[in-house]
């Protein structure tokens, strides 16, 4: 296993993930540095995992061979302008959606080793899913170093085309919160049938954990396979899919990641 030291400026959920998947791996916590500008951020990531902490960004660039960015865009800029003398050498790996790779140079006011990533949050339980870029000049090393550190907490996509990246963060990065909804509306439409909040919580929840269990178990099936296998014909389930399908729920799901992509486009021209 490599033995880079690699620092992670603006700690919060994401990096979290990625530490706990590293340290769960094997990876010497000792190597892992976190920053944050909240103390009981820091407190809980030195007590939970055994890497060291600290407020000071400069300070942790400057020792580290890779610096994971995972600010928010909007403080982006502001962040790499403050990194800039401590980077030489190190590869720059950023979770931030939106900004487009050759902005960094410009943020940093130099020519710097960068890869995009985009991740998602179920990296919390190792579940992750990252999609990854990197311009032709990122030598192997560097690839596979950043593929390393997000497979430590779920599986990861390289793309060829930067642009691509957007269509991860529609499928992949800023999905969960998609599946999320859905099953809110499920317990919603429970709980309107006089259920309990709890009841039908448990209900979709665990049919949606068994639904994607089923999906991950059976690749040679079609995801329509899946669907025909629960519907019986004349039953229940193809009441409820014939009432989405009239709803415009295909159209609808095309037109809401069109719509993530247009955002991640317009982010690119604003940071
Ligand atoms: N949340 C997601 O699902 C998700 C998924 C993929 C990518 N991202 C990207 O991850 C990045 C972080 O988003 P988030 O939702 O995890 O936000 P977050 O608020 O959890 O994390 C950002 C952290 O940066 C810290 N911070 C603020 N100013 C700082 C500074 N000057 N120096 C060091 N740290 C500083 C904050 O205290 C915060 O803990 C964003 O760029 C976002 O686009 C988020
Ligand atoms: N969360 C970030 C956003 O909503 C990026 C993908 C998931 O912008």
């Amino acid at each position: 296993m490599t033995k880079a030291k690699i620092c992670f400026i603006g700690a919060g959920n994401m990096p979290r993930a990625i530490i706990g998947g590293l340290v769960a791996s094997g990876y010497d916590p000792q190597l892992i540095h976190a920053t944050n500008p909240s103390a009981p951020k820091l407190d809980a990531m030195r007590a939970d995992f055994g890497i060291h902490t600290s407020h000071d960004n400069l300070a942790a660039a400057r020792d580290a061979d890779v610096v994971v960015l995972s600010v928010k865009p909007q403080l982006m800029e502001a962040v790499c302008r403050e990194l800039s003398p401590a980077i030489d050498k190190q590869l720059l790996i950023t979770i931030a959606a939106g900004i487009p790779e050759r902005r960094y140079h410009d943020y940093f006011g130099k020519q710097v080793k960068l890869i995009r990533t985009m991740p998602n949050t179920p990296m919390l339980l190792g579940l992750g899913m990252t999609g990854l870029y990197a311009p032709a000049k990122i030598g192997e090393a560097d690839r596979a170093l950043a593929g390393m550190l997000m497979q430590s907490c779920g599986d990861i996509l390289w793309v060829e085309k930067e642009e691509d990246i957007n269509k991860v963060i529609a499928l992949a990065g800023s999905s969960p919160a998609y599946f999320f909804l859905f099953v809110e509306a499920m317990v919603e439409a429970g709980m309107a049938l006089n259920m309990t909040e709890e009841a039908a919580r448990h209900l979709a929840q665990q049919a949606a954990v068994g639904a994607a269990a089923m999906m991950k178990a059976n690749p040679e099936q079609s995801l329509a396979q899946l669907r025909e296998a629960v519907t019986s014909k004349g039953g229940t389930t193809a009441q409820a899919i014939a009432t989405f399908e009239q709803g415009g729920l295909r159209p609808l799901v095309k037109q809401a990641m069109g719509n993530c992509i247009k955002r991640a486009e317009e982010m690119a021209n604003t940071f």
